[in-house]
């Protein structure tokens, strides 16, 4: 079905061109930080080195008499910093808040030029990113901005679950979704307060010894996500945007955090975020694709030749789909291999490994 001819025409007068295609640049993890904090704020600069993304976070976990301060100190890092190819994100206040609206009309004339993407929580509908389209059309007009400021909807209410497809396809605006544990366990009422992760409750048990019925019966816990995830992930795919896994809250853990962030890579997510120092190079390892995996795949397609067709590598059956499966491996090898030399040399070498040196992949 074709989009209606005016969906890619701007909302406002004298408002940026929406974009067509929304680019895939390295977004392994989106790092919050609280501009309120004059410590953290202070770290910005030098986290924005390692980070694929920093985001100024004004909603929750920011308390309601730090929110101007948020807002302020915001705009004066943004202002303040240059961030190289590293993407300045923020997460303005729910919008039946007091302070969104603030939020807007500060931010996007103040730093909108340097705002890659705005994160909205609690997205209901497409109603909420018709909203904020709008609303960003007018002040990017207003600002004399060249490019638009990119949407991405927190996923974290049960109906924001059952309209995920309209939230994706609203807006040419839409980058990406993340999934919110923690408000889309309380809003469906799941007994869980954990951010994220599994639950020791969570299990399924093997049946009866039928030799032995008081012999221990194994249990395998389940993962509570994994709906959730995949209807996000399909939705995304559906409309070329990107999904994220969001917050693990359990900072200490950082095996069960490696987890998650697996599973989330695992499944087609292309980043999660990081609340702590900790937490960016455990998001940084786990999707960065292995150099194993890369000269996997770089060989795979250089076997399938014109990429149909069906061959046997390593006793493994390799056709036109895993051609594709390879195909995504090696592009976010390559996207992240141009702002990553290290990672770029460990995959050139496990390529050469299995393809020859100089292999030119
Ligand atoms: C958890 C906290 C309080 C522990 O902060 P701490 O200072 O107690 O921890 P620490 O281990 O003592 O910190 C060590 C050093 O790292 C610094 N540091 C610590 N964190 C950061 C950071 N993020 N960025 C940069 N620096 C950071 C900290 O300042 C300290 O610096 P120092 O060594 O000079 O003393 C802190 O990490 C923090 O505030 N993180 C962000 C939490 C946040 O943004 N939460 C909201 C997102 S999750 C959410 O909203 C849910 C969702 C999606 O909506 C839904 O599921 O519904
Ligand atoms: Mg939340």
């Amino acid at each position: 079905m074709q989009p209606p001819k005016d969906f890619f025409r701007p909302l406002a007068l004298g408002a940026p061109m929406p974009v067509r295609e929304v680019p895939a640049r390295p977004s392994r993890m989106i790092h919050f930080f609280d501009p309120s904090n004059e410590k953290m704020a202070a770290k910005v600069p030098d986290i924005a080195k390692k980070a694929d993304v920093v985001l100024g976070n004004l909603e929750d976990a920011i308390s309601a008499d730090k929110k101007e301060a948020a807002r302020e100190g915001l705009v004066s890092i943004a202002q303040a910093t240059d961030f190289g190819e590293t993407q300045l994100w923020t997460r303005i206040n729910s919008l039946d808040s007091p302070w969104c609206l603030p939020d807007l009309i500060r931010l996007v004339p103040a730093i909108g030029h340097k705002l890659d993407v705005i994160m909205v929580p609690k997205v209901e509908g497409a109603e909420d990113i018709h909203y904020i389209d709008r609303l960003l059309a007018q002040l990017e007009a207003q600002a004399g901005l060249e490019r638009p400021i990119l949407v991405h909807a927190l996923l974290e209410t049960a109906r924001g679950v059952a309209n995920v497809e309209e939230i994706c396809g609203a807006s040419p605006r839409m980058q990406g979704l993340s999934l919110g544990p923690a408000d889309l366990a309380a809003d469906r009422r799941m007994k869980t307060t954990r951010v994220g992760g599994g639950h020791p409750g969570y299990v399924v048990r093997a049946d009866p010894n039928p030799d032995d019925a008081e012999a221990p019966r194994t249990t395998f816990q389940q993962d509570l996500w994994h709906y959730t995830m995949a209807r996000m992930v399909d939705a995304c795919a559906t409309y070329g945007i990107f999904p994220y896994w969001g917050p693990f809250g359990d900072i200490r853990d950082t095996v069960a955090c490696e987890d998650q962030f697996r599973n989330a890579y695992l499944m087609g997510c292309v980043g999660a975020w990081s609340l702590h120092p900790v937490q960016i190079d455990i998001a940084k390892k786990v999707f960065s694709p292995e150099p194993s995996e890369v000269a996997w795949a770089r060989n795979v397609i250089h076997q399938m030749g014109d990429g149909t067709g069906a061959v046997m590598i390593d006793g493994k059956m390799q056709d036109d789909a895993t051609v594709k499966q390879c195909k995504v491996v090696v592009e976010l090898a390559e996207a992240l291999s141009a702002s990553d030399p290290d990672l770029a040399a460990a995959y050139q070498a496990a390529t050469d490994a299995v393809l020859g040196a100089g292999s030119g992949q």
